[in-house]
């Protein structure tokens, strides 16, 4: 749901690379949570201006197993939108994908990725990416308190989303600008069961996947 002029900022991001907290010294992971289904060019786009802007060393993609506020729609196998994601990805020596929110099992929380996260990352500091409409609900997430303990947040902006930090702990979120793509999953299905191109919108390897599982279609 919009919530504002096409990319509207709350505040003006600050401009820095390396902005957000103190430098530690440590190994710096990025990490984009999303249900991907499909993966397309505003989560790459994204994840790539976070890592060069904060100096990440990787970015991990992590699809959700079972997004618990998504429950009101299909939501397609997991494994279909890991193996996209793969696909997407594969060509990024920065880029990264993980399983742990598939193989978990159950309703999928950010804080269970990020402790799972934390213990396979020993001596790892965490940025947890995420855009302007998901930070917005941030909020109804379960253990908001432990999650800014867990990691740095990052909202980036996206069209038709305000961007805010409103309500979220100071110090917690750095607020970003990336280039604009107004690009949603939702529109890529719509799409693709209207019979509409999504070329240039998914990467190409993702478009040929969609077609050979027949993805979308008749939804
Ligand atoms: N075009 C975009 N620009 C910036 N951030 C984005 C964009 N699309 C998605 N994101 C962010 O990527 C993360 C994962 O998004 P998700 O996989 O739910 O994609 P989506 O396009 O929002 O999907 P859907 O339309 O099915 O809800 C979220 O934090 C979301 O805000
Ligand atoms: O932890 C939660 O309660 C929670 C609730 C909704 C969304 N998230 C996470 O937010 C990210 C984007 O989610 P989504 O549903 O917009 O694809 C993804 O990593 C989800 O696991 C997390």
């Amino acid at each position: 749901m919009p919530t504002g002029p096409a990319n509207e900022t709350a505040r003006a991001p600050e401009p820095q690379p390396g902005n957000g907290p103190v430098r530690t010294g440590k190994r710096r992971l990025g990490v984009m949570g999303g249900t991907f289904d499909p993966i397309h060019h505003g989560h790459l786009v994204a994840a790539s201006e976070v890592a060069a802007q904060f100096h990440l060393d990787e970015v991990v993609f992590v699809p959700t197993g079972q997004p618990w506020q998504k429950s009101h729609r299909k939501v397609s196998p997991a494994e279909d939108r890991y193996l996209m994601t793969v696909i997407a990805t594969a060509e990024n020596p920065q880029f990264s994908v993980s399983r742990i929110d598939i193989d978990r099992g159950g309703p999928t929380y950010t804080v269970d990725t990020l402790r799972d996260l934390r213990a396979l990352n020993p001596d790892t500091d965490l940025f947890f990416i995420t855009g302007a409409d998901a930070l917005a609900q941030l909020l109804t997430w379960l253990d908001t308190e432990e999650l800014f303990s867990l990691a740095h947040f990052i909202g980036v902006t996206r069209p038709g989303h305000l961007l805010t930090d409103a309500g979220l702990p100071e110090g917690g979120v750095s607020l970003v600008e990336v280039p604009a793509l107004a690009i949603s999953s939702t529109d890529c299905r719509a799409r693709v069961a209207k019979g509409d191109p999504i070329w240039y919108m998914v990467p190409d390897g993702v478009v040929r996947y969609i077609d050979k599982r027949e993805l979308y279609r008749g939804e």
